[in-house]
């Protein structure tokens, strides 16, 4: 046990109290391309847009920016909160990206699951209060991203102005949809979101739930309606990367702000405590296991059964998008 809080101490207190940042008031957009990291001293509030078009998949150098982005971010003791949101209005993340999956090339199989086993660890077990603004559709490894968060806001949808036509998001794990299983620690986190009937449904069905039905199985903490707020908060403004600072009067950015800005107000060290009494023997669990969780996946994934479906998943997406 006194390992596990010293190795606890190490995922959740490293730098908590050290300021390893220059001091700064707001800093301006920090971007790698893939995620931008704006981050407000004053409020204590960081935002961290993902930004990989078209669909913010996750490939190995995604996976690997969100970790650089989050350590980042957690190296300045002042800022306590961070918002976790997408530059694409329709879409948070559309999971792995599943290039990495067909016919992968061997050496970079183990390392590409190995960087989205990190994202894990880095976010979920993260001293930083996690606020999902889940805006578009969240299916698989996005669904993830969002469940590894503390908080979970997402939008009702929208209506295209111009054409009338309705967008409803959707978020769950449909990984069997696609011939695979969610590896074990992602079903688990959706065991320990939903409760253990709604996850066993589906993770077996692959249930991609809209909104309203996230919300009642506990798989999002809010939704949000999608009409413009009159007038927006100025901090939430100055935090905006450029590529989405129209968006100031979102009222789900609005709300994931205010919930990110109510963590950011609990004394950090109660804060972190009580998240890691939920949240360390998972991600310790799942570190011990981690080898034997890559060459599960690897050799699962390679099965010519299991290529057979996700090249076909592959081609279906691509003539969708083409039929548009
Ligand atoms: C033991 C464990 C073993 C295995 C575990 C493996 C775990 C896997 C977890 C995963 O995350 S698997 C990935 C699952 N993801 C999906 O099934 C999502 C697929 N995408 C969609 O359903 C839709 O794209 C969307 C609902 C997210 C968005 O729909 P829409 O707005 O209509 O956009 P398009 O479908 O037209 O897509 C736009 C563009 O994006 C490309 N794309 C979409 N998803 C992915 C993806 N996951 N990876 C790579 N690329 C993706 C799509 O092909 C389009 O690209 P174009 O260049 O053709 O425009």
């Amino acid at each position: 046990m006194n390992s596990l809080r010293a190795r606890a101490h190490l995922l959740f207190g490293r730098r908590s109290h050290q300021s390893l940042a220059p001091h700064q008031h707001l800093s301006p957009a920090v971007a790698n391309d893939l995620v931008i990291s704006t981050v407000d001293e004053n409020s204590g509030i960081a935002m961290l847009t993902m930004n990989r078009p078209p669909a913010n998949s996750l490939s190995m150098e995604m996976n690997e920016a969100i970790c650089d982005s989050i350590k980042t971010i957690e190296a300045n003791a002042k800022i306590q909160s961070v918002i976790l949101s997408s530059t694409n209005p329709k879409i948070f993340s559309a999971g792995l990206d599943v290039t990495e999956l067909v016919s992968p090339d061997k050496d970079r199989l183990p390392r590409f699951w190995n960087s989205l086993q990190q994202v894990y660890i880095d976010l979920y077990g993260s001293r930083l209060a996690t606020v999902a603004a889940i805006q578009g559709h969240a299916p698989a490894a996005g669904c993830f991203l969002a469940m590894a968060c503390d908080y979970r806001v997402m939008s009702a949808g929208d209506i295209n102005s111009d054409t009338k036509k309705k967008h409803v998001p959707t978020i769950g794990l449909n990984e069997t949809q696609l011939g695979i299983a969610a590896p074990p620690w992602m079903g688990q986190l959706l065991v320990r979101t939903v409760g253990f009937r709604q996850a066993e449904l589906a993770l077996a069905l692959g249930t991609l739930f809209p909104p309203e039905q996230a919300l009642a199985v506990g798989l999002v903490d809010d939704i949000v309606p999608h009409q413009k707020a009159e007038s927006g908060e100025d901090q939430l403004i100055d935090l905006l990367p450029s590529q989405i600072k129209d968006q100031a009067l979102n009222p789900l950015l609005q709300r994931a702000y205010s919930q990110a800005r109510i963590y950011a107000k609990i004394p950090p060290q109660a804060r972190v405590a009580s998240k890691m009494v939920t949240r360390e023997e998972h991600i310790f669990r799942m570190i011990a296991k981690r080898d034997e969780d890559t060459q599960h996946f690897c050799g699962f994934v390679t099965q010519k059964a299991v290529q057979k479906n996700l090249s076909a998943y592959v081609e279906a997406l691509k003539n969708k998008s083409a039929k548009k």
